[in-house]
């Protein structure tokens, strides 16, 4: 459907992209994942001319439109795309944003494009909303209408530009569920996404961008599970993980908690979940604070999907033994709390350190 060859793009004097060669075949769902900056968006943009690709091909079906006399407007309406930050016309109820592109653009009378629209915004549970304006709807909401609005214009492919970066955590669930169902029923997709349980979940292939180039590409088990390159395995790892060193006793704890609770958000981690993940945290490291000797502790918060597990790995100096053991401390109740949060508790001597690696139940209410 969609062959990319050699396609780059410049902004004066920045390249970035370099060389992006892919293949979209029809009815499959591409997952575009990597870290900030490297291009995701701009190629998404590129595809259909929102940016002006610097040099190489674009083939839709065969035919080039990079090429002379191609006419654009044709082209994005093949193309849906939905936005970051939704787009909709905020002077036109949800049902009159559905409407004004297949009246003006494709020549639908307007009743015909009102029974439609009614569909579709009955299809992303929308349909009692269709006469209110975008300022009354929530976030979620407003996204669901834009891509009822795509979706009115019936396009061969849909670009989503993470679609959910914009939203309310609470809110992101409706719309991945939307998105969920598109990919179910066939239609075309290609997404830039940070969500990468949902990813993993929806795509049937997935491209990993680094270096202006779509760096490895796969099903999603080899990029999430086995990826092959070493940069992929890094930023799986990355995004996998939350890292802290702490060297002080009187470290931030609330700026802890802050990225404890964006990472549970990123992973769709119920509310409880964060609350317990938080609560170990601090009892363990209250923990290790009371214990003698130097403080210094490398954390490690790892999600296990397939287990629903929640992992705390604290690395510490230390004499060997397991410092949950030590008694140091007489916080008895700290450490019967922690004892009683955590489904399995390991301990190992690594060299000059201690290793303990708590585990929570993710999904437990
Ligand atoms: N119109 C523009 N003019 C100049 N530079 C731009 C323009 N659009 C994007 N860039 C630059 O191109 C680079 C890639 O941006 P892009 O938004 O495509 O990255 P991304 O991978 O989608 O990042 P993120 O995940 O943070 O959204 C960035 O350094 C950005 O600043």
């Amino acid at each position: 459907m969609i062959r990319v060859e050699h396609l780059s793009k410049h902004f004066g004097p920045v390249a970035v992209l370099t060389d992006v060669n892919a293949h979209i075949r029809q009815g499959e769902v591409i997952s575009i994942i990597g870290p900030s900056g490297t291009g995701k968006s701009t190629f998404l943009r590129c595809l259909n001319l929102l940016d002006q690709p610097s040099s190489g091909r674009i083939l839709i079906d065969g035919q080039d439109i990079l090429a002379a006399g191609v006419k654009v407007a044709q082209l994005r309406q093949r193309m849906g795309m939905v936005f970051q930050s939704f787009n909709l016309f905020p002077h036109l109820t949800a049902l009159g944003n559905l409407c004004i592109g297949p009246v003006q653009l494709r020549g639908h009378s307007r009743v015909q494009a009102a029974a439609r629209g009614l569909e579709l915004l009955k299809m992303v549970g929308l349909a009692e909303k269709a006469h209110s304006l975008p300022h009354e709807l929530s976030g979620g909401q407003k996204q669901r209408v834009a891509i009822a609005r795509c979706l009115s214009m019936e396009p061969e492919i849909i670009l989503f530009d993470e679609p959910t970066s914009a939203l309310d955590p609470t809110m992101v669930g409706e719309v991945l569920a939307v998105i969920r169902r598109l990919a179910r029923d066939g239609m075309t997709l290609a997404i830039v996404t940070h969500e990468m349980d949902f990813a993993r979940q929806v795509s049937s292939r997935v491209f990993y961008m680094d270096q202006g180039i779509i760096y490895e590409e796969g099903p999603p088990q080899q990029i999430f599970e086995a990826p092959q390159q070493q940069r992929t395995r890094d930023f799986i790892r990355r995004v996998r993980c939350l890292e802290f060193r702490l060297k002080e006793r009187d470290f931030d704890l609330y700026a802890l908690f802050g990225q404890l609770d964006q990472f549970c958000e990123k992973h769709l981690l119920p509310k409880a979940s964060a609350l317990r993940l938080q609560l170990l945290t601090e009892e363990v490291l209250e923990w290790l604070k009371q214990q003698a000797g130097v403080f210094d502790v490398a954390l490690t918060v790892a999600f296990h999907e397939q287990d629903a597990l929640l992992e705390l790995r604290l690395d510490c100096a230390g004499p060997p033994g397991n410092p949950l053991e030590q008694a140091d401390s007489q916080d008895d109740i700290g450490l019967a709390l922690i004892r009683n949060l955590c489904r399995q508790i390991d301990w190992q001597r690594q060299g000059e350190r201690n290793l303990l690696s708590l585990q929570l139940d993710s999904r437990a209410p």
